[in-house]
């Protein structure tokens, strides 16, 4: 199988719920495909997926018949031709075009060969001008079209946002993604382990709010021996702002009601020098059962994973502290998951308000007085954050906001976007 019939294959098969990268590599068990061949399918699947809507936009313009009406794998085979052709440099024009029609040919016959072979000579051709096509179109379609998101959410942010950050929101989305580090404090000191020749591309976070064991890096392969021994954490540092703003005290009682993977649970564990307990729920068993082995490779003890419905499940004594890291539409991590800007709705949207505000109103009943609840999404949505966390201060007169924080994707180098609140209960 060559990297794009393995793409192509990931494509069709992605449904509804899975993530393109865990497909991916559950195909690449069986494709014996080589390094490079990798990471082209991965490229081509990432890329086709975010850039959906502006390769539609484009094919629908050559298209002679409905383009909406084209067969389903037709039309990956010619997204994946157009993300080829427009987007990789470093694939000629002519492979774009040949291996496209190759695919058509294996999976839909001479005749749709034909077509596509047409079609995107056609396009390879043309001058592509989006600026010019998109011009007089709302301002909302047109971004939607030049960054390939959906109207919808290009319209809310420019309204709550403005064309500024709007753009640096839209432009972060199709950036590669960066991949951030947590050194583990339990075993690692900074200053040895940033000196490690695998990690002389790192880049440290500057040292504010804590942040400082924070860093970035490229050298993913080098750095799984330090993963595997627990001396790192994968966890982007805007992940790691809610934990800190938490400051669990160690020795203290902790609930982390939407736990799994546990990257909050595994910080906080560490903030709390693996002193006190931690209670990890989560509803999905596999993704506990990730909870239990992130925390052991990086030597804590202090976490007890649990099973179980934060709506419902009862930890058996009042907390010291509750982070609910709550499901959540994701806007401030588009850039992440490539799939994910067309299944985030505002229907979604809505349900999911609903849950997180469920959610707070348990949280808000499991918390002993004094303690702290902190609250994050990896959204951007007002309502998913803002407008939530001043619902819940209504409904909940016995607690103060003591601090939140939102960070836009794009304001801040490497960081994804998310928000977090602070509350404390009071005695009344
Ligand atoms: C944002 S993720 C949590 C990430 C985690 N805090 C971390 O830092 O690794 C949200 C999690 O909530 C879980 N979840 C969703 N609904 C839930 C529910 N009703 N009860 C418990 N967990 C739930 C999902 O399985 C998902 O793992």
């Amino acid at each position: 199988m060559t990297a794009r019939e393995l793409a192509l294959r990931v494509l069709l098969e992605l449904d509804g719920m899975r993530k393109s990268e865990e497909l991916l590599n559950r195909m690449h068990e069986h494709a014996g495909l080589g390094k490079n061949d990798r990471a082209l399918a991965k490229e081509l699947v990432a890329g086709t997926l975010k850039y959906r809507l502006q390769c539609d936009f484009i094919i629908a313009r050559f298209y002679r018949h409905d383009y909406a009406k084209a067969a389903t794998v037709l039309k990956h085979i010619l997204r994946l031709g157009v993300y080829q052709l427009l987007r990789l440099d470093r694939v000629p024009k002519s492979a774009a075009v040949n291996e496209s029609v190759k695919l058509a040919r294996k999976f839909k016959g001479d005749h749709l060969a034909r077509l596509v072979n047409g079609l995107l000579r056609n396009i390879s051709k043309a001058t592509i001008d989006l600026d010019a096509w998109t011009a007089e179109m709302p301002e909302s379609k047109r971004l939607s079209i030049l960054y390939s998101f959906p109207e919808w959410l290009a319209a809310r942010w420019l309204m709550r946002y403005g064309p500024d950050a709007t753009l640096a929101m839209l432009a972060h989305g199709n950036l590669p993604p960066a991949t951030g580090y947590r050194i583990n404090r339990l075993k690692a000191n900074p200053e040895t382990l940033l000196a490690r020749p695998e990690l002389s591309d790192a880049k440290r976070v500057a040292d504010a709010d804590g942040l400082d064991r924070f860093f970035f890096s490229k050298q993913f392969a080098l750095l799984e021996p330090l993963l595997k021994e627990g001396l790192v954490s994968v966890q982007n540092p805007a992940q790691g702002q809610a934990c800190l703003m938490a400051a669990p005290e160690p020795g203290s009682t902790v609930f982390d009601m939407c736990a799994a993977p546990g990257g909050k649970s595994t910080f906080m564990a560490e903030l709390m020098e693996n002193r006190g307990r931690i209670i990890a729920l989560d509803r999905t068993p596999a993704k506990v059962a990730r909870i239990a082995s992130n925390a052991s490779a990086l030597g804590i003890t202090i976490i007890e994973p649990r099973e179980g419905d934060a709506l419902t499940f009862d930890p058996g004594c009042a907390m010291d502290t509750i982070l609910l890291d709550a499901p959540c539409t994701g806007t401030g991590v588009l850039g992440r998951r490539a799939e994910l800007r067309w299944r985030t709705t505002p229907e979604k949207l809505r349900e999911l308000a609903a849950l997180q505000a469920a959610m707070l109103d348990r949280a808000a009943s499991l918390l002993r007085p004094g303690g702290v609840l902190l609250y994050a999404t990896c959204s951007v949505e007002p309502e998913e954050n803002e407008l939530q966390t001043e619902a819940f201060l209504k409904r909940h007169p016995e607690f103060i906001a003591e601090a939140s924080r939102l960070t836009l994707p794009g304001s801040h180098e490497g960081f994804d976007g998310g928000f977090a609140a602070r509350f404390r209960k009071t005695e009344g």
